[in-house]
């Protein structure tokens, strides 16, 4: 049965879905505006650390004041409202609460409050894809065992990959690659706030008019962001990361089938069996023609004659052989479309996309030279950049994991480019979090 009928089922034994959000910057704003349309869901709490930004995003988006003025989590049980707090810990702890969703973005964060809610018997969707790269693996194992689900939110790309991995796999056709559009030209891996709005290709006044933060949007432009989708999107789909890191081939749709195939048949992967990117800008900074930039993909192979055939018949859009073919969904809207991972957790039982083993990792890579005795300032910063990595080799060199190069000091000097090593900081703070990916590393896929 479908998501909505069974919402509505429980929207009418006046048994909504009861769900908490933490975070309320875009991401949780996107999904505010449209939680107020979905009978049946009702958001019992938004905790953030800036509670008066999260009331402003309310008020953005919409939202009449009284309904979040709830003051306790219990009134807003109570009454249908929503409360609002800085205590996004107490969010997870609260009895009425089935579905917790992060969509804080801060990794060490991120992988707290998942655990906080796991271990209080709720349901997690994962905004948040920085704690999911990682932590993931350790998280969706920790959920199997508490009875709970550990779900990819809807709507941002990794869980849409998933998606399309999923009918790929189901149809029997051979997957050869999947991954997500992207504006990339190599020189935005030296991107930093200053210059995230140079690239992005927004003006000045749309970004004056919007509720963006720079440093999220560089993590986009410089490739951090992609890099730990990819590598999360390995671990959900038993694809692998490129040994050497993503290519970022420039590529529209009409010629996905054709740019990721093996090589070895005439495309740029090296081999297949990978999650990649899909550059919408060629390396002049031409825009691509039917550029995917804000799509995701899938290539696949015909097992046999008859449905290479069958491809050609029906108007698939496949390479010059034939026996390549290819699918995408050309936007993905984060926020607006995430409570069908809410719905599907809820109703169906079903995670939409969930980390499953550890087999590929972001790993920290300096933007400049850095001294020892400089601190490292995390994604879309101006120190690193990440790139995704098999997670077998980010174990062999021992490199940071980028979601653990927040506010580390380097303790050697680190050149341009050079993938960063535990032994190149000190890691003081935060060893809750080192102790949970030292236990991950038993579980590195070969
Ligand atoms: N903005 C986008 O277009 C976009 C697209 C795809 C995915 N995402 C994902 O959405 C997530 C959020 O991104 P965003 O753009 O909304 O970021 P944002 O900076 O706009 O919002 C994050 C919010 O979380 C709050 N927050 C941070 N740490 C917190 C903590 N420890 N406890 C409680 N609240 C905390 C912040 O105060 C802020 O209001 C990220 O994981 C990002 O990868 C964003
Ligand atoms: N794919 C998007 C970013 C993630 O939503 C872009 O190219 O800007």
């Amino acid at each position: 049965m479908n998501l909505y009928t069974l919402l509505g089922q429980r929207a009418s034994e006046g048994r909504p879905i009861r769900a908490g959000l933490i975070g309320a910057g875009k991401f949780g704003s996107m999904i505010l505006s449209q939680a107020r349309f979905i009978d049946g869901l009702h958001i019992v709490g938004v905790a953030d650390l800036n509670v008066s930004r999260a009331k402003e995003s309310l008020a953005r988006v919409g939202w009449d004041a009284a309904a979040y003025a709830a003051p306790s989590f219990g009134e807003a049980m109570d009454t249908g409202a929503t409360f609002v707090t800085e205590d996004a810990m107490a969010l997870t702890q609260h009895e009425g609460i089935e579905i917790v969703i992060d969509a804080t973005g801060h990794p060490l964060a991120g992988v707290r409050h998942a655990l906080s809610a796991i271990e209080n018997g709720k349901h997690m969707v994962m905004v948040n894809v920085e704690a999911d790269v990682l932590c993931g693996p350790w998280l969706a194992a920790k959920a199997k065992a508490n009875g709970v689900l550990y779900s990819m939110a809807y709507g941002d790309q990794p869980a849409l990959i998933c998606e399309l991995v999923d009918w790929v796999r189901s149809c029997g056709f051979e997957l050869v690659a999947a991954g997500k559009g992207m504006k990339y030209v190599p020189d935005y891996r030296y991107s930093t706030p200053d210059t995230v709005w140079d690239h992005f290709g927004w003006s000045k006044e749309e970004v004056a008019a919007g509720d963006f933060n720079p440093k999220m949007y560089n993590s986009f432009v410089d490739g951090t962001k992609s890099a730990i989708e990819m590598a999360a999107v390995a671990n959900a789909t038993g694809l692998s990361c490129p040994e050497d890191g993503l290519g970022f081939y420039p590529c529209g749709t009409h010629d996905l089938a054709r740019v990721f195939r093996p090589a070895s048949d005439g495309g740029r992967l090296p081999k297949g069996g990978v999650a990649e990117v899909a550059a919408s800008e060629e390396l002049d900074g031409r825009q691509v023609h039917n550029d995917i930039r804000w799509g995701v993909w899938a290539t696949f192979r015909a097992p046999c004659e008859y449905t290479r055939d069958c491809f050609r018949q029906y108007g698939l859009k496949i390479d010059d052989s034939g026996w390549y073919g290819s699918s995408w969904r050309p936007f993905h809207i984060i926020g607006l479309e995430a409570a069908i991972s809410v719905l599907s957790v809820c109703l169906r039982g079903e995670p939409t996309g969930c980390s499953k083993e550890y087999r590929g990792d972001a790993v920290a890579i300096a933007k400049a030279d850095l001294q020892a005795g400089s601190m490292l300032d995390g994604e879309g910063g101006y120190a690193v950049v990440a790139d995704a990595l098999p997670a077998s080799t980010s174990a062999k060199i021992n490199a940071l994991p980028i979601g653990l190069a927040h506010h580390v000091k380097l303790k050697n000097h680190v050149g341009k480019d050079q993938i960063v090593t535990f032994d190149d900081v000190e890691v003081t703070d935060d060893l809750d979090i080192v102790k949970i990916r030292k236990e991950m590393q038993s579980m590195v896929a070969d």
